[in-house]
């Protein structure tokens, strides 16, 4: 659905992307993660049609975005700073909206009144930061967009409206296949809603991953032994990680778990468990051991 290729941008001398590609599928949620300045921005703003591209080529359902406005009709962008007139109330934003896009639906503007509790006659400006993020979905829902970016979406929304929020959109992602490509600075948020994730880092995307294959092919395994481990009972697997505390170890490895078990059990420990990995850690042996510098990719 979005389809970026070998996108490069200068500002002056400085290359903020460099040779980026990213594809992203219809009906996806795409997580684009990165250090602060990695660029995540201003490739945001390549896929809605506010820059043009130095060099490369950015589509969304196949046709070229910039000076698109008919592409860009499909498209629904909330930035990290929203930006709303400042005289309107939410319903005069929402009869703005209604004139603008074709696929308004004033029907479902007036069913999340019922989530959204923010009198409609007050001036949007006067809100809350975190008020004017909802009002920000609110109306962004309601204009029944084919793809949804969003720049650090939920920063300012309280928990529960958070997840409100996301039920909303993920519902939409199901019934009408919405793709949803989100820039932010928490893995363990996007870790809940997304089905790949990208890395940006200085301007290039150094990993991209489908989740699902990603947590089924690498474990952490907490093995022990009654007396000393024994030599080369990991001959055959690929450690990622390994630490040792006395007789018990902790591993980080690569493959298929019952597998991966089997080649393990044969050396008899007393303790062999499977845990859980998050996200996070996924991304911390998987690019430590392609040679990044993690801590500064991973925030
Ligand atoms: N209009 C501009 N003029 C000059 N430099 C710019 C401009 N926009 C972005 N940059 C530079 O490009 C780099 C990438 O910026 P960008 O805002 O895309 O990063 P980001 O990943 O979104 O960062 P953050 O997580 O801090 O929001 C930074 O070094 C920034 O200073």
């Amino acid at each position: 659905m979005i389809e970026v290729k070998n996108l490069s941008k200068s500002f002056g001398k400085f290359k903020a992307l460099d040779d980026l590609s990213v594809h992203v599928k219809k009906g996806s949620v795409y997580g684009l993660l990165g250090p602060n300045g990695a660029g995540k921005t201003t490739l945001i703003k390549h896929i809605v049609g506010v820059y043009r591209q130095d060099e490369g080529v950015v589509t969304v359902g196949g046709a070229l975005v910039y000076e698109n406005p008919t592409v860009k009709s499909t498209i629904v962008y909330i930035p990290d700073d929203l930006y709303f007139f400042s005289q309107y109330s939410i319903a005069e934003m929402a009869k703005f909206y209604a004139s603008l896009y074709p696929t308004w639906n004033q029907e479902r503007y007036e069913c999340l009144k019922k989530v959204f509790p923010i009198d409609d006659k007050r001036r949007v400006t006067k809100l809350s930061k975190g008020m004017q993020k909802q009002v920000a979905f609110w109306l962004g829902i309601c204009i029944m967009p084919q793809v949804m970016i969003l720049d650090e979406p939920v920063d300012g929304l309280d928990p529960v409206m958070r997840k409100k929020v996301w039920n909303l959109m993920l519902q939409d992602v199901v019934e009408r296949e919405t793709t949803i490509l989100v820039s932010s600075h928490n893995l363990r948020e996007l870790e809940d809603v997304c089905d790949h994730v990208g890395i940006l880092h200085n301007g290039k995307i150094v990993a991209e991953r489908e989740l699902d294959n990603m947590k089924s092919d690498i474990h952490k395994l907490q093995v022990a032994f009654p007396n000393k481990v024994p030599k080369d009972f990991l001959k055959e697997v690929e450690v990622l990680h390994r630490s040792e505390s006395g007789n018990v170890l902790l591993l980080i490895v690569k493959g298929d778990k019952e597998e991966l078990l089997s080649i393990i059990q044969k050396s008899n420990p007393v303790i062999l468990d499977a845990l859980p990995l998050t996200l996070e850690e996924i991304f911390i042996y998987e690019l430590g051991g392609m040679g990044y510098d993690i801590e500064n990719i991973i925030i």
